[in-house]
């Protein structure tokens, strides 16, 4: 791998594709084709429609070792169509989710168990691994709150999982970032937008001084 993978985790209103969306305008002239910007589940047109059925509100009595391995399909024709060629042309890919969302939401929210998870998505990866994690932490009441209070119009069939739900994925979550220090950076995001996203910018180029604007 010679390009680098940059991923932004948290959980639902965190404010990871808002923080996302503005760090990629400041940092897109600089980088030009050498920026790919993309999404799980999603980023491919297969990808994309299990996307659809997996976050419909319809599917109500989806399995939840259904529900990891289709997550684990995406994220397999996502990286064999967009990820691993970017990488491969020393491209910067900024992708919104990845492994860690797996590990929080069905291994720590669905209670599937995080060994499980991640064993099973090895067999996706084939160990590709994001070289940084921004992590964008706030209390679950805190993103659900804005959800409702912003998004009401996009809530999908994860939103709808219950408090405690959303509690263990946080957990979860941090968890992950004390066990990977060296790769998650925690972000604190109760704070203001802006604030928020100049942590962000730091924690990028801290890590990648060439994208420094
Ligand atoms: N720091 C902030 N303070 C207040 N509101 C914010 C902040 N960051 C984002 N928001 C608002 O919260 C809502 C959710 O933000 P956004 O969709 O970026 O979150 P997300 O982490 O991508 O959520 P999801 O994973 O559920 O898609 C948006 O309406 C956004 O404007
Ligand atoms: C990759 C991935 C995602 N999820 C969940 C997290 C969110 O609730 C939705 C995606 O919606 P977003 O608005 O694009 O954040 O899916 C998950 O449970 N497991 C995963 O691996």
């Amino acid at each position: 791998m010679a390009g680098k993978f940059i991923t932004f985790e948290g959980p639902d209103g965190a404010g990871k594709t808002s923080v996302l969306n503005e760090i990629i305008a400041k940092i897109a002239p600089k980088l030009g084709a050498q920026l790919v910007v993309t999404r799980e589940p999603g980023g491919t047109h297969i990808a994309e429609a299990i996307r659809n059925v997996i976050l419909d509100t319809e599917n109500t009595d989806m399995d939840p070792r259904t529900e990891a391995l289709l997550f684990a399909a995406a994220r397999r024709q996502h990286i064999t169509q967009i990820i691993q060629p970017a990488l491969d042309t020393d491209k910067f890919v900024f992708c919104d989710r990845f492994v860690d969302s797996s590990v929080a939401y069905q291994g720590a929210g669905r209670k599937i168990g995080a060994d499980e998870v991640w064993q099973m998505n090895k067999f996706a990866t084939e160990g590709l691994m994001p070289n940084l994690t921004l992590y964008f932490d706030v209390p679950s009441e805190v993103g659900l709150t804005r959800i409702q209070n912003f998004r009401a119009d996009e809530i999908n069939r994860l939103d709808q999982a219950s408090l405690s739900f959303h509690r263990r994925v946080r957990e979860a979550y941090l968890t992950l970032q004390n066990k990977y220090p060296e790769r998650i950076v925690l972000i604190d995001a109760t704070q203001p937008f802006e604030a928020v996203v100049a942590d962000a910018m730091q924690a990028i180029t801290h890590q990648y001084p060439e994208l420094n604007i």
